[in-house]
């Protein structure tokens, strides 16, 4: 395995191999609208009147259901948490191939795995991008190098959970459930928490190129942050919107397929791609929350109507998914498709 990073800094590409051309002419409309993503507060979640937190449930609700993708500010993760974890991320990539070997991963499920692409075993074209996966929680790993990395890892996993919570709560009123029905229904207290660092280096030609291809994300909800530079393009109404300038220390909030799949397709996960650019090397991180991989999740009885539609959806054990999803071409939104009824 060559990481696009060690191929990217040895000089010799000045145009895209042919391994990495990726066809976008299937799904390549950009919204020349000014779209922007909603942005909400989330302090008033805790710290609001009583007003002002039904106001923000239904503002979350209204995001879930219009776009799947909201930003959120006023998080409680501090800046500088945020830049300590940014530089950490770089410091390990930027470690030898040599030593970044140890980490890489065999099996889906090992704890920590570093790699390329997404599956180069099934992948047909490969992406610009390598990347570095860890299971955070119910059990805490992380690479040991660089110096000080894991620790970082430890204290933003643990921040970003409490977001995350702080929000599922908030979701599951905004469905008109109890504030602790999605967690304690799903057990999300031992639930998995995936963080994956993505590392886009400069592309000589990034129009024929993509860091990541159209997909949605598996769990229940994922947190996504991301250095100075964009890249990120959210499916909206049929055409891509650039997610440009986000707020200064914001979240990308996005429903991930078990969301969509408690929820009974009330609240959707929202296809989503990564571009590249040819300036400068893009880092995204993205925290998938999920349930324990052996619940078996399926849509929430109270969110079934079933006079009219009933499930949507079958139950299946989160950790069959993510072995379904590594199996098969990371593809918009096939992987859902199979547990459609
Ligand atoms: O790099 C990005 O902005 C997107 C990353 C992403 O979609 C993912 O890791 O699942
Ligand atoms: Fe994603």
């Amino acid at each position: 395995m060559f990481s696009i990073k060690s191929q990217v800094e040895s000089g010799c590409l000045t145009s895209v191999p042919p391994k990495y051309v990726f066809d976008k002419s299937s799904s390549n409309c950009i919204s020349s609208e000014a779209e922007t993503i909603p942005t909400i507060d989330v302090s008033l979640l805790t710290f609001g009147t009583p007003d002002q937190r039904s106001k923000v449930i239904q503002d979350i609700g209204n995001a879930c259901r219009d776009w799947g993708f909201f930003m959120i500010i006023n998080h409680g993760v501090p800046e500088t948490l945020r830049d300590e974890m940014l530089k950490g991320c770089q410091n390990f990539f930027n470690l030898t191939e040599e030593e970044k070997k140890e980490f890489s991963g065999k099996q889906l499920f090992d704890p920590i795995s570093y790699g390329t692409s997404f599956n180069t075993n099934i992948d047909t074209s490969f992406f610009w991008r390598d990347y570095l996966k860890v299971w955070v929680h119910p059990n805490f790993r992380a690479p040991h190098k660089p110096a000080g990395f894991s620790e970082t890892v430890r204290e933003y996993s643990k921040r970003s959970r409490e977001v995350a919570s702080e929000l599922v709560r908030g979701i599951s009123e905004s469905l008109g459930l109890e504030e602790r029905y999605i967690e304690k229904t799903y057990d999300l207290e031992v639930g998995s928490q995936l963080l994956v660092v993505n590392m886009y280096p400069p592309c000589p030609e990034p129009e024929v190129a993509i860091g990541l291809p159209p997909h949605t994300d598996h769990g229940i909800l994922t947190l996504l942050m991301q250095n100075e530079l964009s890249g990120l393009q959210v499916m909206h109404n049929g055409k891509w919107v650039p997610v440009n300038d986000p707020p200064p220390n914001s979240f990308l909030v996005n429903m991930g397929d078990h969301m969509e799949i408690l929820t009974n397709g009330k609240y959707k996960s929202v296809v989503h791609r990564a571009v590249v650019n040819n300036k400068e090397t893009r880092i995204s991180l993205g925290t998938a929350y999920g349930p324990p991989l052996d619940t078996v999740v399926s849509p929430a009885p109270e969110l079934v109507d079933c006079e009219s539609y009933g499930s949507a959806y079958r139950g299946i054990k989160y950790r069959d998914y993510l072995v379904l999803q590594k199996a098969n071409h990371l593809d918009s939104k096939s992987c859902l498709d199979r547990v459609r009824i």
